[in-house]
């Protein structure tokens, strides 16, 4: 039996405590919010976010930041924009090797960090892994058959996460990609938000097939300039994850986007939803492109339809519109040099 501590008490932290508790361990969630450990140690449910979601009396919640010393596994399940703070909470907590697995999907926007390298900064006696892959805590909690994916340089650390975190319910695998893992995760957001956008438009499968097929080629592109694999973005933290995630009415970028291409106001439709991970990815991932010289059209025009007030009528115009090409990397010649 393990001692695991989940940072974050939202909806993937509270889903990924159950499958921890599931798992036989000894679990404990924590929140920096008062009001939160005070109302989920009371109600022991989640009624917005998980409704009918029994949270297990054997999960501890707390408020106390120094017990993270025990843990053996420490889960942080923040919104990217709070791993820094988070993580520099921990800093002169954690036992030397303590493996710290990040679950959030994003970046660092001012840095155009990756959330591990974030992590690394703060933590460096830590191990760092991500957990990432198609996974709405709304199936989650409910033992909804599930697969992800747990990555990290270290194997050893990999394969602890897969070791502590598989049950019936929900199977790990193990990756030595994290670049790749955590790109296709933070990266598939955007997409979800465009496919919303597309839904709320009225447009019909056609066009969201091509949205997921073109996207998952520019976040390839981008992720193998990054320095991941290519045959990561084939996998369940590719596109699995971004199947789910355009496909499903859990996700919450999907349904910013579906308000969106209703006619909302991109910032208005990220306050009625809450957590949009996408939207803030689109704005770092549009910065990547460039950094990185990698072309990321259906990007760019997401960019410019939340941040420039693009008509998104006339971002899918634009796309549809844009200059001849071969779905091929490879030239004729080349190709055919291979026969
Ligand atoms: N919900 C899912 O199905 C799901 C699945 C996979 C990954 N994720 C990722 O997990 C991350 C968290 O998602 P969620 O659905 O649990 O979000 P959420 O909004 O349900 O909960 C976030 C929790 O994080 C904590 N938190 C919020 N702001 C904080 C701050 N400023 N400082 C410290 N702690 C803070 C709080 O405990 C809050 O309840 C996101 O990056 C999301 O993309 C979510
Ligand atoms: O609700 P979303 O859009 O943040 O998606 C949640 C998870 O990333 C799905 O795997």
């Amino acid at each position: 039996m393990a001692k695991i501590r989940v940072m974050g008490a939202g909806g993937w932290g509270t889903a990924l405590a159950m499958m921890a508790d599931r798992s036989g361990h000894q679990v404990s969630m924590w929140s920096v919010f008062e009001e939160e450990v005070e109302r989920l140690s009371k109600v022991r449910e989640h009624k917005k976010l998980l409704p009918g979601v029994k949270i297990p009396d054997s999960i501890e919640i707390t408020g106390d930041l120094a017990s993270t010393a025990q843990a053996d596994l420490v889960i942080l399940a923040v919104p990217s924009f709070a791993v820094r703070d988070t993580a520099r909470l921990l800093k002169g907590v954690l036992a030397e090797g303590t493996v710290v697995v990040n679950v959030a999907k994003g970046f660092e926007e001012e840095h155009l960090l990756r959330l591990s390298q974030v992590i690394e900064e703060e933590l460096p006696e830590a191990r760092v892994a991500v957990l990432s892959g198609p996974s709405h805590a709304e199936e989650v909690s409910r033992g909804v058959p599930t697969t992800v994916v747990a990555a990290s340089r270290s194997k050893e650390a990999a394969c602890f996460v897969q070791d502590t975190l598989m049950n019936s319910a929900l199977r790990v695998y193990v990756n030595p990609d994290l670049t790749g893992v955590e790109l296709g995760g933070a990266l598939k957001n955007i997409i979800a938000l465009a496919a919303g956008v597309c839904d709320g438009l009225g447009l019909g499968d056609n066009t969201k097939a091509a949205l997921m097929t073109r996207g998952l080629t520019e976040i390839a592109r981008l992720g193998v300039k990054m320095g991941a694999k290519q045959e990561t973005f084939a996998g369940l933290t590719g596109i699995g994850d971004l199947v789910v995630t355009c496909t499903s009415m859990h996700s919450r970028n999907r349904r910013a986007g579906i308000l969106i291409g209703k006619g909302i106001e991109p910032k208005e439709a990220v306050r009625q939803v809450g957590m949009v991970e996408g939207y803030l990815a689109t704005h770092s991932a549009y910065k990547l492109s460039q950094k990185y010289g990698v072309e990321m059209p259906i990007t760019a025009e997401c960019y410019q339809v939340l941040f420039h007030d693009k008509d998104p009528k006339l971002a899918i115009t634009d796309l549809m519109e844009r200059p001849k090409r071969s779905e091929a990397e490879t030239t004729w010649l080349d190709f055919h040099r291979q026969d």
